[in-house]
């Protein structure tokens, strides 16, 4: 996303919070006020003192006081209000950007790492506050500041003033140099931190297979080079910012002599007095800061903006099309799936090629096939996860993939490898139906055999599973999955067999469970048992993308070469 685009993203935000803004924009110039009244209150004194007036010392150091209290009490509502504004608007942009990362299509986890995506989500996010606040106000309150000085300072000494804004334009072209170079920086930076993400990640979440497959060295020196690469251009732009600073107070401090220096000159001369001299001084920072300042303000806006470009880039995906909005709602199915001419590939390389498929309504269809021939691609094909390059998938009479209609509570979808959310037991089935009883979650778990080992857990169904929570063998994660299954009660089921050996009494549990989750269903099963494949109404053979035949298991086996090797395998695998 462009600058342009951040923008428009932002002024909803910065419109809705308008209040805010304002109040933290008056709170900010009448600090530019009290700057002023304090420069007076310098000079009142520093002349009174030099003309010995006691009196009007003391009536001055009471003011001062007051003046303390005033400044106390607008820098800490600034700040205060400033800070919530900007970290309530972070908060809704996160919320925002993870509402539409739900909505995206499967290609686009594909695509990308999942370390990268979270610092998406977060980091950067977190590094978009300074076009939310900070730097937003200071872009008003230097150019204020400046101005208001300017003429308070001219009343003074106005050779004096103008001579100091003459260095001003100078910081602001250094500024103008060194913001572009932060911002390429910035951004390369951020994506260096995103590879370290994505490598804590890829460690955490295959543990065990680096431990098992000896991978420590190689995971350290992975690490080493992104963490490298990180420090490359934090180095690099360490580099940048110091030279942008030492930059701006060489700036600042020239300007400082040289107004002290004349300064000093017109007091010897006799044209200013002690104090004229001491006030201009202290509200020189004020002249020279909205050009030192605004360069700085600048370099900040550009590392905000290379936040933004990054985090908002979620936001130019298109969301997947059933998400968009009058989609029809799809609960009945009456008739029949078919696949027409179906072909797809991932990339370049073809998936599936010329699928023809026709399921009836209440028909058991296993499919079967050797290890990467297609078979989950044909049911995520079906589940609208991909769309198909050529032909037709459709449900009764309309086509799956024109996203017309939300096909999705038609399904369920057990998968093969059962995902536990880091959440209770009982919560972890529930996301099968969030609106079903306690009493439903009981019923599926016992019909699924979960009942029997949830109860055996430390907090029975309140123990916490998943990440950080109790760890499940796979047959007890399959069992939640089903019970998940038993609790979306749909017309069509699809079942990703899992092919992990399960102890006897476990595939019993499972075979009886899966049975009677599906009774009065439309059942598709990815299928590598022998029994499953032997009951079902019909059998799809896969190789290589393609359907290479379909029937019973009676005619395959005695019509089809393939389909006997391939049964013949499945045989002596599990035996
Ligand atoms: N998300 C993806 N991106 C790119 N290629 C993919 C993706 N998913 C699968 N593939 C490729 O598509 C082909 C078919 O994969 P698919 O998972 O459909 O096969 P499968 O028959 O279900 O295999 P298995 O029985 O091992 O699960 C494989 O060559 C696989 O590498």
């Amino acid at each position: 996303m462009d600058s342009k685009g951040i923008i428009h993203y932002l002024l909803p935000y910065i419109k809705k919070y308008w209040a805010a803004y304002f109040l933290v924009f008056l709170l900010l110039a009448s600090g530019v006020g009290l700057d002023l009244v304090f420069a007076m209150f310098l000079k009142t004194t520093t002349d009174a003192a030099v003309n010995g007036d006691l009196q009007k010392v003391q009536l001055m150091l009471l003011s001062g006081i007051v003046l303390m209290i005033c400044g106390f009490i607008i820098n800490y509502f600034t700040k205060v209000i400033n800070a919530k504004n900007v970290d309530r608007i972070k908060k809704e942009i996160k919320i925002d950007l993870f509402n539409h990362f739900l909505r995206l299509p499967l290609s686009y986890v594909d695509r990308n790492r999942s370390g990268d995506i979270i610092a998406r989500l977060n980091n950067d996010v977190n590094g978009m506050s300074g076009i939310l606040g900070n730097d937003i106000f200071n872009l008003f309150r230097h150019p204020l500041a400046a101005a208001v000085t300017f003429v308070y300072l001219s009343t003074i000494n106005w050779v004096l003033a103008i001579l100091c804004l003459f260095l001003g334009p100078l910081a602001v072209v250094t500024g103008y140099f060194f913001g572009k170079v932060i911002r390429k920086n910035s951004k390369k930076q951020q994506e260096a931190v995103a590879d370290i993400q994505s490598t804590i990640n890829d460690s955490i979440f295959g543990f065990s297979l680096l431990r098992s497959f000896q991978l420590e060295q190689h995971f350290s020196k992975k690490y080493t080079a992104t963490i490298d690469n990180a420090y490359h251009y934090e180095v690099k732009g360490a580099k940048w910012s110091a030279a942008f600073n030492a930059t701006s107070s060489t700036i600042g401090s020239a300007t400082s002599m040289i107004s002290l220096g004349l300064g000093a000159l017109f007091v010897v001369k006799g044209s200013m007095t002690v104090g004229e001299l001491i006030a201009f001084v202290s509200l020189l920072s004020n002249l020279t800061t909205p050009f030192t300042g605004l360069s700085a303000v600048w370099t900040n806006i550009q590392k905000a903006m290379a936040a933004g470009e990054r985090a908002l880039e979620i936001k130019s995906e298109q969301v997947h099309p059933v998400f968009i909005q009058g989609r029809r709602v799809i609960e009945n199915f009456t008739s029949m799936i078919s696949f027409q001419d179906i072909n797809f590939s991932y990339n370049d390389v073809e998936t599936l090629k010329g699928i023809n498929l026709e399921i009836n309504i209440g028909e058991t269809v296993a499919i079967v096939g050797p290890s990467g021939s297609g078979k989950s691609t044909l049911v995520k094909l079906l589940l609208g996860m991909y769309s198909p390059h050529n032909g037709k998938i459709m449900i009764d009479n309309e086509v799956v993939h024109h996203f017309q209609s939300d096909f999705r509570p038609l399904f369920s979808y057990v998968p093969q490898e059962s995902l536990l959310f880091s959440d209770s037991a009982k919560n972890n089935i529930k996301y099968g139906n969030l609106i079903s009883s306690d009493d439903e979650i009981l019923t599926a778990a016992k019909l699924s055999y979960s009942d029997q080992f949830i109860q055996l857990l430390e907090d029975g169904y309140d123990t916490k599973l998943g990440e950080r929570g109790t760890s499940l063998s796979g047959g007890q994660r399959q069992k939640i999955a089903l019970a998940r299954a038993f609790l979306k009660d749909v017309p069509i089921l699809i079942l990703d067999e899992a092919t992990s050996s399960l102890d006897y009494v476990s595939e019993l549990q499972i075979r009886q469970s899966v049975q009677e989750l599906m009774v009065g269903k439309t059942t598709i099963i990815i299928a590598h048992r022998v029994e499953t494949i032997k009951n079902a109404d019909k059998i799809v053979v896969m190789n290589e993308g393609t359907i290479v035949d379909q029937g019973t298991h009676e005619h395959l086996i005695s019509n089809n070469l393939f389909y006997q090797q391939f049964y013949e395998t499945m045989v002596t695998g599990q035996t």
